[in-house]
């Protein structure tokens, strides 16, 4: 619609008919009969789509049928039919009793930037010249309604309809949050905008439907529509409207669409203009794709729907001389984002047991593409939601990702509902545990909260390709974990040889070397510290990436979802379960730092500088008073390691290991089982260390204290 003025009109006869949709990428239809069969399908689609019934197919599928019903029409112009979807409003939609004062159209779509190229160069064509400016706005995924306004006072609201006349939902409208029911001035003026529902006020919706054993809607556009066109509502589901355009505004001919719509903000009414998407101007084609691809970053973060952003000629010259369509004004065009809700195949329905005990049920899906982005599972929210919903394994399912929010399941389609599908049943039991569920909450779970998981966690973070600590096996961790000592792994670093002795079968001896090879495990890289953690989607091999790439566990945690896709075969969806993870993890990684636990990788190019600064401060304990490493000679077993990782401590204390004692050596280290090194040193008179105490050096080491050797010796 032009802002004001008699252009808004039909004009289509005093222009080339440009393709409505743009068809070059579709494939005509063989035979008429499929053609009419596809006009048929759409035509019972968008009756359940515009009132907000259950979607029969999804707006990618759709949108498809549509653009091979154009490309038909264009290579068996004999076969096209009058009302076809192609070239009306509302794909057949029955029309209400309020007609409206000019059309009320569509927009015809493009889909990437060489198709806004074409579509600017059509309409520079039609110009002779290029247009005088554009406007880009959210495009809002709601229902269009026209409002009435007589002397400031709201009298008529209706639908769109068939574009001709639409439905009276003046009594149903009068509760939309930016239609003010009185404007700020006696004006008499119609407005046109976009009824929709907020994120919030959806999933609100949804709960209070579900709770009253009703149908969850499939989407907030879906939600809209049924709310708005609801005769009795037995729950009230709020709804929000932004105007995009004004019609017979007094004194508003020749105003620009920017203009027009800042005098109706000035009247109360709320406007795509001044939401949190905004309105920007652009002068060139340039500006517009990159005001669009704002516009599409920003997706997720609107707190409401958009499925894509559009594009009008703000001048009302301009929009005179483009004229429209049967269909669509030719000076807008809508540039679609990817769908934001598609249909998939739930192939399982997975328990899962959080870290903190929570229990959920989530959906295993055939991969589907979402807003642009592979998706396999998704969130089925809780067990009571997913009862209520009545959402089965081999279901199709309506799969929805707004944004960077975590895919979730809306509904199932009960008309392709496989004949033997059977109704889901939640756990009787913690599945990991086997203990008790606390229902109290929406949220189920584990009575044993983050103890349940504990000793799996633990067992993880102490395995070989993780921290490698030798001798905390799962009798062990069962052990520490039923006396209340550990809960996470940073706790592991408060154990001492004293309260693990008081276990079962952990003698003495075998205590302190344990407590010595949980210290001595401080010194592992971030990417072993990272593959402990489990981060969901993220092995070994991906977390060694990521500890590469990022150098530092906190230049890891600073990083944006789009930063972690720059790591090899970090896709969206991994990434933005690994920010979620390491948001989640953030407690127990604070912990582990301040126990000292190497968050950093050796060796990454261009982060030594920030490593070598941060392992300075600690001086090393095995250097002579001139800065050379000592001489150093390990005998006998040290508590915890093995003998290769004796030299290695030895080293990373600051030392030289040697294997043979000399008169040059300046430290022995004697353990269990130490011959004849043991006796030369004390012939020689060589400072001695028991094992032991050299494991409890090297732990206090890495603990970030700054041990006295002397006070370690024999
Ligand atoms: N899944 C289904 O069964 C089904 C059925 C019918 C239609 N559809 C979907 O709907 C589309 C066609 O529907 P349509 O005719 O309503 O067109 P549309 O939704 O693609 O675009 C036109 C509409 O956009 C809305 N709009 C939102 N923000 C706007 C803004 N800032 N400025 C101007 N208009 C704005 C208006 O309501 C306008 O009528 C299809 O492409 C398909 O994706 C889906
Ligand atoms: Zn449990």
């Amino acid at each position: 619609m032009s802002s004001t003025g008699p252009s808004a009109g039909l004009t289509t006869a005093d222009h080339e008919v440009a393709p409505v949709v743009d068809a070059a990428w579709a494939a005509a239809f063989g035979t008429r009969e499929e053609y009419r069969a596809a006009i048929e399908r759409m035509r019972a689609a968008a009756t359940a789509y515009y009132a907000g019934g259950d979607l029969v197919i999804d707006d990618a599928t759709y949108d498809a049928l549509l653009a091979r019903t154009a490309a038909t029409e264009q290579a068996r112009p004999d076969w096209a039919e009058s009302d076809s979807p192609t070239v009306t409003v509302g794909a057949g939609v029955a029309a209400g009793d309020v007609e409206h004062s000019t059309p009320m159209l569509s927009l015809d779509n493009v889909f990437d930037a060489d198709e806004l190229r074409a579509w600017a160069a059509r309409l520079e064509r039609i110009l002779g010249r290029p247009a005088l400016g554009y406007t880009v706005e959210p495009k809002i995924d709601g229902m269009a309604i026209a409002a009435r306004y007589v002397d400031g006072r709201l009298r008529q609201v209706a639908t769109r309809g068939d574009g001709r006349a639409g439905e009276d939902v003046t009594t149903q409208a009068r509760l939309v949050a930016g239609l003010p029911a009185e404007l700020r001035r006696p004006v008499t003026v119609e407005v046109r905008g976009e009824v929709f529902m907020t994120d919030a006020d959806f999933a609100r919706a949804n709960e209070l439907r579900t709770a009253h054993g009703g149908q969850a809607f499939a989407n907030p556009r879906s939600a809209a529509a049924g709310t708005l066109r609801a005769q009795d509502r037995a729950y009230d589901a709020p709804l929000s409207f932004l105007a995009y355009a004004v019609h017979d505004l007094p004194g508003g001919e020749g105003l620009t669409h920017s203009a027009a719509m800042a005098a109706i903000a000035d009247l109360g009414v709320a406007t795509t203009a001044g939401s949190p998407a905004g309105m920007p101007r652009c002068a060139t084609i340039d500006e517009l794709s990159e005001a669009i691809a704002a516009m599409g970053a920003a997706r997720g973060t609107l707190g409401f729907d958009i499925d894509g952003a559009v594009v009008k000629a703000d001048d009302p010259g301009d929009r005179d001389l483009a004229g429209s369509s049967s269909r669509a004004p030719r000076w807008a065009i809508a540039h679609k984002f990817p769908a934001d809700t598609r249909t998939s195949k739930l192939a399982a329905i997975e328990v899962q047991v959080g870290r903190t005990g929570v229990i959920t049920p989530v959906a295993v899906l055939e991969p589907v593409q979402v807003g642009g982005v592979v998706v396999t599972s998704a969130t089925l929210h809780n067990f009571g939601d997913l009862v209520r919903r009545d959402v089965r394994v081999g279901d199709t399912v309506f799969v929805r990702r707004a944004g960077e929010v975590i895919p979730e399941i809306t509904g199932a389609k009960l008309d392709e509902r496989p004949a033997d599908a059977q109704p889901f049943t939640p756990p009787e039991v913690c599945p990991r545990c086997g203990g008790e569920i606390d229902r109290t909450q929406k949220r189920w779970r584990c009575t044993q909260g983050r103890a349940c998981g504990a000793g799996e966690s633990l067992s993880y973070f102490a395995a070989r390709d993780s921290m490698d600590i030798e001798g905390l096996g799962d009798k062990v961790i069962a052990g520490v974990v039923a006396a209340g000592l550990v809960t996470d792994p940073a706790d592991l670093y408060d154990l001492t040889p004293e309260a693990l002795s008081e276990l079962d079968r952990l003698g003495r001896t075998s205590a302190t070397k344990l407590v010595a090879a949980i210290q001595a495990s401080k010194a592992q890289p971030l990417s072993r510290v990272l593959t402990g953690l489990g981060v969901r989607m993220t092995g070994r091999s991906m977390s060694r990436r990521l500890a590469r790439h990022f150098g530092t566990m906190e230049a890891l945690r600073a990083a944006t979802v789009e930063q972690l896709q720059e790591v090899e075969a970090v896709g969206p969806e991994r990434a933005a379960t690994i920010a979620a993870e390491l948001v989640e993890l953030g407690p127990v990684i604070d912990k582990l730092t301040a126990r000292g636990v190497t968050m950093t990788e050796p060796g990454v190019p261009g982060r030594e500088a920030a490593q070598a600064d941060a392992a300075l401060p600690v001086p090393l304990p095995l250097r002579k008073p001139d800065g050379k490493p000592m001489t150093v000679v390990v005998t006998g077993s040290v508590p915890g390691l093995s003998r290769n990782e004796g030299n290695e401590a030895v080293e990373h204390l600051g030392g030289k290991s040697s294997g043979s004692v000399s008169a040059r050596t300046d430290l022995v280290v004697v353990g269990a089982g130490a011959g004849s090194k043991a006796a030369k040193a004390e012939e020689l008179g060589v400072p001695i260390m028991p094992a032991e105490r050299f494991a409890e050096l090297l732990a206090a080491h890495n603990g970030g204290e700054e041990p006295v050797l002397q006070t370690y010796l024999d």
